[in-house]
């Protein structure tokens, strides 16, 4: 979690260490936190209303109240020590996650939270009581961190549910609490025991704590069998205490609710609904051995945690990840099917995002003879018949790492069913199977041309077992194959002997275009001062590039004798000069 590793002189810790907000130290740091924090909430309130709690145990409040003060000032040195993410890239610059805190709208009250206001009292004609709670209310200002810890904790946890419900019984804790106290308050200045309303003059002040607790159960739970109350304050606390009740308990027990309905829809985004199935079975008068069938196999997938919808609950996720979680989940099953076992690992990680599990209950086929063939299925689980054409008669039966349905949709030389399903299969039990559609399937076998060899091989036993196989059209078929494999490399060897001969063609081309450059330049070398043997040669070339460009011998103008003259070559000053 550290910046860099310079340390300081005393200590071992980094002076530029940062803390990543995602981290588990942060995580760690901001749980730590929530001490404190619910400490004051809890104890200032009481140690106001109850002067006996704060009077009895003064060293302890202040030693605590101490220890809480030094959390408070660590926590903003842990807060300019957190990094922050820019264009998604965690900034762990000390200057800029400082500056960052100090601009932001936490750190006002995360100051105003730690001031000393307790040193209020020191003031000429304030009351000297040493650790005065009431003069450090403005604790309680540092729950914005309490509510992130536990928005934190609530992302983190593997029981959501059970967070979310012992958080609002904290909060409902903390309000029955805090009303208890200040009824007390209200009590002991109105006089305790003066009427049946108040709190009774008990000795003991847990008595007395557990009487306002209850009373303030009742008032909050809008239970409300409390003693009538006679004077005009009791009237309005117990008035705004039965508002508070409305308000405030209304949305906690509708967050309970709110609660209890998640924990039911999450199970149900797992598995389908028997509900809607049922009322549209009902609704077209199906019912009996059909009806109950369906009830079945919903009531299997619940009591054995299958969970055909797996992939709309892992939609949202990027498909690396949901390619992760679906390895981590089925991987282990995908080793057991025998083609898979020589499989590489990232290999069989792409293609278990292509299956879809699926479950078929007792005495379902899961296809037909004569269908036609869209899918395969990899058997995960369960046991399933190949049953003759009568549907009685098993031929064989299968389980669990063995494969089926693969040989309507690959093609084999002469299969006479073609592309339709040679074979009934009945799931004899519960079956969970894995099944891959006819694209993917081709997809994978075009990368994989050992599987294919492989499916291919077995695909043709099992047809000739069956009779299914023409061995005359299989033959015609690999002869075809092998006379369209021998004409195809016929043609590329005549390709090749082509290509040859044009680069032939090409060089004797180029050698006579030089050849006559040469000639011309020794004609006119009589007459005047003519062309060098290089400029020559330099023209006879970018006739060459030209011809080669598609220009032909068309091309060939006798640059080297035209008034211009071709370019000097670079690096040899001059050269153009002598050119005439
Ligand atoms: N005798 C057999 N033993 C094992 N599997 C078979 C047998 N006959 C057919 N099958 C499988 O049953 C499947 C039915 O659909 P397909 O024809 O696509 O592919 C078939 C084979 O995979």
């Amino acid at each position: 979690e550290h910046g860099s590793g310079r340390r300081t002189s005393c200590t071992a810790i980094p002076r530029n260490w940062t803390l990543d907000p995602a981290g588990d130290w942060h995580y760690r740091w901001i749980s730590l936190m929530v001490l404190p924090i619910l400490y004051n909430w809890v104890v200032l309130i009481l140690r106001c209303c109850f002067p006996e709690v704060q009077e009895a145990h003064t060293g302890l409040w202040q030693a605590l109240d101490g220890l809480s003060d030094a959390l408070y000032l660590l926590d903003i040195a842990v807060h300019c020590h957190t990094g922050f993410l820019e264009d998604g890239i965690l900034v762990r610059d000390i200057s800029r996650t400082r500056r960052r805190y100090l601009g932001s709208w936490t750190f006002p009250w995360d100051v105003m939270a730690v001031l000393p206001t307790e040193l209020l009292c020191l003031l000429p004609g304030v009351p000297r009581v040493p650790g005065v709670p009431a003069a450090r209310a403005n604790r309680c200002l540092r729950v914005p961190r309490l509510f992130e810890a536990f928005d934190r904790c609530e992302t983190r946890t593997g029981w959501p549910n059970v967070f979310r419900m012992a958080k609002l019984m904290l909060y409902l804790l903390l309000g029955i609490h805090w009303h208890g106290c200040l009824y007390f308050a209200l009590s002991a200045h109105l006089g305790l025991g003066v009427d049946p309303w108040v709190c009774p003059s008990s000795a003991r002040p847990l008595r007395r704590y557990l009487h306002s607790f209850y009373f303030s159960t009742l008032v909050l739970t809008t239970v409300g069998d409390t003693p009538t109350p006679q004077r005009e304050e009791e009237l309005l606390f117990l008035t705004a205490g039965f508002l508070l009740a409305v308000l405030g308990f209304a949305t906690i027990t509708g967050s309970i609710s709110t609660v209890i309905v998640n924990l039911s829809s999450a199970s149900t985004a797992f598995y389908p609904d028997a509900g809607p199935v049922r009322r549209y079975l009902r609704a077209w008068g199906v019912g009996g051995r059909l009806a109950g069938r369906v009830v079945r196999w919903h009531q299997h997938l619940r009591a054995q945690r299958k969970l055909p919808a797996e992939w709309e609950v892992l939609q949202h996720l990027p498909r690396g990840l949901r390619a992760e979680v679906a390895a981590s989940v089925h991987l282990e099953a995908l080793r057991r099917v025998g083609l898979f076992r020589s499989w590489e690992h990232g290999v069989l990680r792409q293609l278990v995002l292509r299956l879809r599990p699926q479950v078929f209950g007792p005495g379902e086929f899961v296809c037909r003879r004569g269908d036609v063939g869209r899918e395969m299925y990899f058997i995960r689980e369960g046991r399933l018949a190949v049953v003759a054409e009568d549907g009685v008669t098993q031929l064989a039966v299968l389980g669990e790492g063995l494969y089926f349905g693969e040989i309507s949709l690959i093609n084999i030389k002469g299969n006479t069913a073609g592309n339709r399903r040679t074979a009934n299969i009945l799931s004899i039990g519960y079956s969970d199977l894995f099944c891959l559609g006819k694209e993917d399937l081709a997809e994978v076998l075009a990368e994989f041309p050992c599987a294919r060899a492989a499916m291919e091989a077995k695909g043709r036993e099992l047809l000739l077992r069956m009779g299914q196989l023409d061995t005359g059209a299989e033959a015609a078929a690999l002869a075809a194959e092998a006379e369209a494999r021998r004409r195809l490399q016929g043609l590329e060897v005549a390709l090749e002997g082509l290509q040859t001969r044009a680069a032939r063609l090409l060089a004797q081309l180029e050698a006579s275009a030089l050849r006559m450059a040469l000639r011309v330049q020794r004609l006119e070398g009589g007459h005047r001062c003519g062309v060098t043997p290089t400029a020559a040669a330099a023209a006879a070339g970018r006739g060459r590039g030209r011809s080669r460009d598609g220009d032909g011998a068309g091309a060939w103008r006798f640059g080297a004798v035209s008034s211009s003259g071709p370019p000097a070559p670079p690096g040899r000053p001059g050269a153009a000069g002598g050119t005439r």
